[in-house]
């Protein structure tokens, strides 16, 4: 009697095993999830109730399926990008067999996935070790280079996208790992928290690089003759719906993200919001328990995506490749703790999903870390304007000079001949004659400079302005240094350093001059040949 229900539950495993393996070679992963969840509780009913059994055939032959169906679910699971607990599941068949070649694959494939580089490379190592079959040893080898090269990556903070660059962007955009710097997350002085550096770091270097929880990215139809505003802004709530979902997946999918989407600020009261650990942002940290998840509460996760989210054409960024030709919306954590200033000391750069922080002027130990949420190119009453929009007022050392000088006269006039559409050649002495009057010197000239950008780009670049007016307009390349080094530059400075160089046909110390300017743009991610090509030089 027993040796005949053996037999017949026996079958039953056999059938579920075959039908999910069916499922799982037809890519139907959920459908095969369901059934080896069936098998992985069948076999454990069985063999609880085979604990003392003394025939250890079939406690090994139980064992095995257990094993075979934790190890498919495992794959079957990280295929919809349920990691963590594709990751449990390995972690289960491996307790049962440590060599199982399948499942350390599928780890090393999980770990790789979860940018966690030295515990993938340890499997794919074992995993060689155990090789049967020898056409996997390519494959395998290939892996291992990855890791080390992502590894390298993520300790290092040393991205070379020269080859990329120079390729013209073709392909895919190349595999980047998860690096964070020297810097931590502190209160800030400017609203709740903020992203610090804890050790001085020169500009162009590499501060960090994270990929995104989500991102969607769209052409959004220009108003004009064929589409108006409206469907314009149809286009970009279509986006950002499916950009909610997409966040909502990835947060629901995997505790982690979802504990650190909760450290978010909603805009409520920053000054209460408590300061995370630098650490649990890294990679290496794993599952982490959050007591105060909130991520399920649709209202708050509406208001972190609200204050957090990142536009990918945003004129404090760079986009490199493909995506350049659209509009993107992206969530990236870490970066979320960087506050807004009109004076920063960074700048983003966006490839494939990943965004690239890079300090854009050098920065001391303890300094605040910040980028500009808008065009900082602009005169101090605008970019309050729009620093009233997100909600604050900026009070950056640049905005509390400007401030007040803002009632000043000749500041005023300026203000008024722009309005007007006078000459940029007459706009530009007039500040300049002012700046001498007042004996301002390096960083308040600059400030002025980029407030009054459009003067200089406007003048510099007509023949006839700068015949009239040019010798008492400073050289371009003196300009667009003063305002990199005061607020750091944008490819519009970096336009004029160029242009003007390429008119006086620059020697090696201007193209010096030049590429310096070019990494406080792009930051320090391809060597000089190809930053010379992201130039075109
Ligand atoms: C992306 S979050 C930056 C991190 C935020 N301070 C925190 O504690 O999570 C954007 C929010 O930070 C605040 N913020 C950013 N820059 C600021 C600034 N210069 N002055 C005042 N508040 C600022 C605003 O409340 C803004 O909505």
């Amino acid at each position: 009697m027993k040796e005949e229900r053996a037999e017949m539950e026996e079958e039953m495993m056999q059938q579920l095993r075959s039908k999910a393996t069916e499922f799982l070679l037809r890519e139907e992963w959920m459908e095969s999830i369901k059934l080896y969840s069936h098998l992985v509780s069948l076999c454990q009913e069985q063999l609880s109730k085979n604990n003392d059994d003394s025939d250890s055939d079939r406690v090994s032959k139980l064992q095995k399926t257990l094993r075979l169906a934790l190890s498919n679910r495992a794959e079957a699971r990280s295929r919809l990008g349920d990691f963590s607990e594709a990751l449990e599941d390995c972690d289960r068949a491996l307790d049962i067999e440590s060599s199982h070649f399948k499942t350390l694959f599928c780890k090393g494939k999980i770990l790789l996935n979860l940018n966690r580089y030295t515990g993938a490379s340890d499997c794919f190592k074992t995993a060689l070790l155990h090789l049967q079959d020898n056409q996997y040893s390519e494959t395998l080898h290939g892996y291992l280079e990855r890791c080390k090269k992502l590894e390298f990556q993520s300790r290092t903070g040393i991205l070379d996208l020269s080859d990329w660059v120079l390729s013209g962007f073709q392909g895919k955009s190349p595999e980047l790992a998860e690096h964070i710097g020297a810097v931590e997350i502190k209160k800030s002085e400017k609203s709740g928290r903020g992203l610090f550096a804890t050790k001085d770091i020169e500009a162009g270097n590499l501060l960090l690089f994270t990929k995104a929880v989500a991102t969607v990215r769209g052409i959004l139809p220009e108003p004009g003759e064929d589409s108006d505003s409206h469907s314009t802004e149809s286009a970009r709530l279509v986006l950002w719906k499916d950009f909610i979902d997409k966040v909502f997946a990835a947060a629901m999918r995997c505790k982690k993200t979802s504990g650190l989407i909760s450290t978010l600020s909603g805009g409520e009261d920053e000054e209460s919001l408590s300061v995370p650990d630098i650490s649990l942002f890294r990679p290496e940290t794993g599952e982490i328990f959050f007591s105060d998840e909130k991520v399920d509460d649709m209202g708050r996760l509406l208001n972190v995506l609200d204050v957090n989210c990142l536009t990918e054409d945003a004129i404090s960024a760079n986009v490199l490749g493909k995506n350049c030709d659209y509009y993107g919306v992206g969530l990236w954590i870490l970066a979320s703790f960087i506050n807004h200033s009109c004076d920063p000391n960074a700048r983003r750069l966006h490839i494939g999903d990943h965004l690239v922080i890079h300090a854009s002027k050098d920065i001391k130990a303890g300094d605040e870390i910040t980028f500009a949420y808008f065009d900082v190119f602009l005169p101090f009453n605008k970019r309050r304007e729009m620093s009233k929009t997100w909600g604050f007022y900026c009070k950056c050392k640049r905005c509390r000079f400007e401030e007040e000088i803002s009632s000043r006269g000749e500041i005023k006039e300026i203000e008024m001949a722009l309005e007007r559409g006078s000459d940029m050649g007459s706009v530009v002495v007039r500040l300049e004659e002012g700046m001498r009057r007042r004996m301002m010197k390096g960083k308040e000239k600059g400030y002025l400079r980029a407030s009054y950008w459009v003067a200089f780009s406007g003048a510099y670049g007509l023949e006839k302005t700068m015949k009239r007016w040019g010798r008492r307009i400073p050289a371009d390349e003196t300009v667009a240094e003063s305002v990199a080094e005061a607020v750091g530059g944008d490819e519009r400075v970096l336009r004029v350093a160029i242009e003007g160089l390429r008119k006086r046909g620059g020697g090696v110390y201007e193209m010096e001059r030049a590429l310096k300017l070019g990494r406080g743009v792009y930051g320090k991610v391809v060597k000089k040949q190809a930053m010379r090509a992201l130039l075109e030089l």
